[in-house]
């Protein structure tokens, strides 16, 4: 926490003061009551609601139940205690009815704003205070016993702040200063913990009703307990269950139950779905389970659960060699236009409309509602790309993939000419996963006139590829902008297989705006951990052998990763001048965001990138790392 915590002693008594309720909420009439029993006395709340009438009477006895002007007017202190949303307008109001005082104190309780809000109160000479508590209210009397030790962030100007001080102090809690600036993700810190908490337990309880739980809730006490306070005590480490065992088959089949709840809890499966995804980076980043598990079970995690999901969806048995070995689906690609309804039924995936032109793509992209995410490809299309569709197609409403190998990121002597290009087999490959738009540009289309205004991608592209391939980058990039400009995705998805690549399309976004999400996919490996890649085509028997080499030296180097950056370069090294018929090119432990060299005593997480040449095909791998020792 970025706070101090506060010097209890030493904070002052505010004095008896009348104290006023603007809104007798739970949070209100809990805070007003806790005032009046620490010796103040309460003159007044507003409550509109007959609900909020009850807890006036109920927690605050006696006190009259008046207009905001009337509280306004005869409270030493104004309690604010309104929904946030209400908050800013209700002080500028009374500001202009000139209805603030001097010497005043103002205090409202939202957790998301600091004194700012209150500048109209203070411009009358009145003091604002910020105070929070980081609890949550029934608004009954048992809500004054968690009063006590509870946490509260306090926002003031320096000299006021011990009047805020003494007050959290007087009804028993523990006041600590938060800046204004920091208040915002403060709340959505506790939201998120202490609110969306009540939802993931009401999911699991209706997921359990579901599987014919009489008493979910009681079944449930147990487990949730211990999980609550193992997760507060040693937070990722104590994670069990199926993601860091990487049992993905069970991640699956938790799925596929999921997706056949009844519609009303169909929530329960988005739900399951990003946390489990968020449970995998995090339970990687910790170091419970290693890059190759984390990448299957976020693929698995991508996929639609049931085919009755999506109408296109995918096969889901088989994966990769299901699709390679299905013969090309019926019937060629469509021009825009589309297929007629009569043809499709949910069953039968949905052909891709195939767009050549600008024009075609335009009037494709005319006809898709709600949201589209791109993934761009350079074609001869293997399950690596699969799993970027698979992962658009979880984030969006529909996909569009585009195939174009790109003059302008080959340089002279590089294998341009030679790059595997089929584009039957792609269209197949897409319209079985289900792919909504495929954009093949000819050079012609890609690029009407040579491009005179080039994107430039500044200094991480010297480095690394960029250092053997000058020029590769800026041709990535123009071509990455220009489709992004055509297809305008809400988001679009990248491999970190060229980690390097993902970074640099990251930083354009941001530098000029292009107001796009990029999502980055972990990369796919072949069973013997090779990273998949159109160029292993061009390996032979041998070769591919020989190729193991890159991801058992990134494997070694992430394995040493505990005993720091140096012992991470050397494991790799060691596996990579041990091996035959491997022509390196770089072996880096980088930072993964600036891709610059990690000095020996670094920490934390960096980025083991290697590229070698194996008879002459030239290829690249990654891993992160977390360096240092783990805790
Ligand atoms: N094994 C993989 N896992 C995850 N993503 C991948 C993998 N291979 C490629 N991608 C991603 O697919 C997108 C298109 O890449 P590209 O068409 O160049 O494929 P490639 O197999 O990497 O080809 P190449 O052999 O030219 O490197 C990129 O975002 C890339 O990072
Ligand atoms: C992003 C891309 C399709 C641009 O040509 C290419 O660099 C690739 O395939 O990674
Ligand atoms: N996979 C990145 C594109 C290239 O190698 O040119």
């Amino acid at each position: 926490m970025s706070s101090a915590p506060t010097n209890r002693p030493s904070a002052p008594r505010p004095g008896r003061l009348g104290v006023g309720v603007v809104g007798a909420g739970r949070v209100g009439a809990v805070l007003a009551s806790a005032l009046r029993a620490a010796g103040h006395a309460v003159v007044g709340a507003t409550a509109v609601s007959e609900e909020s009438r009850d807890r006036v009477e109920a927690l605050l006895p006696g006190v009259p139940v008046l207009t905001v002007d009337e509280v306004v007017e005869r409270a030493e202190l104004v309690l604010l205690t309104v929904p946030d949303d209400v908050l800013p307008g209700l002080v500028s109001g009374l500001g202009e009815l000139g209805r603030w005082q001097g010497g005043q104190l103002v205090v409202h309780t939202s957790g998301r704003y600091g004194t700012e809000v209150l500048a109209p109160a203070r411009a009358a000479g009145s003091i604002p205070l910020a105070i929070h508590p980081a609890m949550t209210f029934t608004g009954t009397s048992l809500d004054l016993g968690r009063l006590t030790g509870c946490p509260f962030a306090v926002t003031a100007a320096a000299p006021v702040l011990p009047i805020a001080q003494a007050l959290v102090v007087e009804i028993g809690g523990e006041p600590f200063v938060l800046d204004e600036a920091r208040r915002p993700v403060y709340h959505a810190a506790l939201a998120h913990g202490g609110n969306h908490l009540v939802t993931l337990v009401a999911q699991a309880e209706r997921a359990l009703a579901a599987a014919g739980l009489e008493e979910p809730g009681v079944l449930l006490t147990p487990l949730l307990t211990a999980a609550l306070d193992g997760a507060l005590r040693g937070g990722e480490q104590g994670l069990t269950g199926p993601v860091v065992r990487g049992d993905v088959g069970t991640v699956r089949a938790h799925l596929e139950a999921l997706a056949r709840l009844d519609g009303e809890d169909l929530d329960i499966l988005d739900g399951y779905r990003h946390l489990a995804a968020a449970t995998t980076r995090r339970a990687l980043a910790a170091g419970r389970i290693t890059e190759p598990v984390a990448a299957a079970l976020l693929d698995a995690l991508a996929e639609p659960a049931d085919v009755t999901e999506r109408a296109a969806a995918p096969a889901r048995d088989g994966g990769a060699q299901a699709f390679a070995a299905a013969p090309a689906p019926a019937g060629a690609p469509v021009v825009p236009g589309g297929t007629p309804a009569a043809d499709v039924d949910a069953a039968t995936p949905l052909e891709p409309v195939l767009a050549r032109t600008r024009a075609e793509l335009a009037a494709a992209l005319r006809s898709l509602g709600g949201t589209r995410a791109l993934v761009m490809t350079m074609g001869a299309l293997h399950e690596g790309h699969l799993s970027l569709v698979r992962a658009a197609q979880a984030r969006a409403d529909h996909v569009v993939v585009s195939v174009y190998v790109n003059p302008l990121q080959f340089g002279p002597g590089e294998d341009f000419e030679a790059y595997p290009r089929d584009l039957e087999a792609d269209v197949a490959l897409l319209a079985r996963a289900g792919v909504d738009v495929v954009f093949a540009p000819t050079d012609a289309e890609a690029y009407p006139a040579e491009p005179l205004v080039r994107v430039d991608p500044g200094p991480v592209a010297t480095v690394l590829e960029g250092r053997t391939r000058p020029g590769h980058f800026a041709g990535v990039l123009q071509i990455v902008c220009k489709v992004l400009n055509l297809v305008r995705p809400d988001l679009a998805v990248f491999g970190q297989k060229d980690a390097q690549q993902l970074a640099l399309v990251r930083t354009m976004v941001r530098d000029l705006d292009l107001g796009v999400e990029i999502v980055g996919v972990p990369i796919r490996r072949e069973p013997d951990g090779l990273a998949m890649s159109s160029r292993n085509a061009y390996l032979g028997p041998a070769e591919r052998e020989r190729a193991l080499a890159l991801s058992k030296a990134l494997r070694a180097g992430a394995e040493a990763a505990e005993a720091g950056a140096a012992a991470v370069v050397t494991a790799a090294r060691g596996v990579l001048d041990a091996a035959e018929g491997v022509d390196l090119d770089y072996l880096a432990l980088v930072d993964p965001d600036t891709f610059l060299p990690l000095a020996d005593t670094a920490t934390g997480p960096g980025l083991l990138a290697v590229a070698a040449s194996v008879g002459g095909t030239r290829l690249i791998d990654n891993t992160t790392v977390q360096l240092g020792p783990r805790h």
